[in-house]
């Protein structure tokens, strides 16, 4: 079973990646992935836990940065700052959403065709059970997780109702999302590595998905570093964290490191 199925990396490595040092995040503006990287993977998207050491690990490593912290997910803004709160930047919905520390957002305008996109995929996990959809404001998810045998039905859906609608077809851990098009986590970190306070310092981004992958290739494009969480696979990360336990302990260590 393929758990990230599709959306593989352009040019990428396959190899033995090292830990981080702990002194990466010197000087650094951090990038973080949620889903797989700060939280473990749940059966459904509501069922990831965070406790009050995540959000104390977050808020005071935006703090030894300086502001140069921003959380780049798949889930919509307001899912983010609900699970670890507000005063850091937050890019949701793949790099459609962007909001500043500051408050400041920018978003584009929601398809018309979202609300056919959601009518049918509604339409399908009434009739095939596991099946779920997650509403999202640029988009809708497809998640099957709870029934993997369903992948292809699911991905045959997937890909009409793209063709249907011009939505882009993301595909993710065990979840087919139709979205607003032309925005990914390259984008999205390259639009903070523009901005204050995160222009000129190094960018760092960790993450787990193959969606994370626009986003190695986006800080190394800028002299910055990936950090794959996971097992080996091709990437454009250049060094490795076995699971979510290790990524957690490595960043506050790192946070020693800044203080
Ligand atoms: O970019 P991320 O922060 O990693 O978000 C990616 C997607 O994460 C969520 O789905 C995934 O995590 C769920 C909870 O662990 C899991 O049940 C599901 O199978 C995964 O695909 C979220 O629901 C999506 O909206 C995000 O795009």
């Amino acid at each position: 079973m393929n758990d990230a199925a599709g959306n593989m990396p352009r040019q990428s490595r396959m190899g033995p990646l090292n830990p981080p040092p702990e002194t990466l995040l010197e000087g650094a503006s951090l990038f973080l992935d949620f889903d797989g990287t700060l939280v473990e993977i749940a059966t459904r998207p509501d069922g990831v836990r965070v406790d009050a050491g995540l959000r104390d690990l977050i808020h005071s490593l935006a703090g030894a940065l300086d502001g140069r912290l921003a959380i780049v997910s798949g889930r919509p803004v307001d899912a983010i700052a609900e699970f670890l709160g507000e005063g850091f930047a937050i890019s949701g919905s793949h790099g459609i959403e962007m909001r500043w520390a500051d408050g400041h957002c920018e978003a584009p305008p929601r398809p018309d065709s979202l609300p056919h996109v959601r009518a049918e995929m509604q339409r399908f996990a009434a009739t095939n059970s596991g099946v779920l959809v997650e509403d999202k404001p640029f988009g809708a998810g497809l998640h099957y997780r709870e029934a993997p045998e369903l992948e292809p039905q699911a991905r045959a859906l997937a890909e009409r109702l793209a063709q249907e609608t011009g939505l882009y077809l993301q595909a993710g851990k065990m979840v087919f999302e139709l979205r607003v098009e032309g925005h990914d986590k390259g984008t999205a970190i390259t639009r903070f590595m523009n901005s204050a306070p995160f222009h000129g310092h190094r960018p760092i981004f960790l993450g787990d998905d193959v969606t994370d992958e626009d986003g190695f290739e986006a800080v190394v494009a800028m002299g910055g570093a990936g950090v794959l969480i996971g097992a080996e696979r091709q990437t454009h990360a250049e060094y490795r964290l076995e699971d979510v336990g290790m990524t957690l302990a490595w960043l506050a260590k790192a946070m020693e490191v800044l203080r």
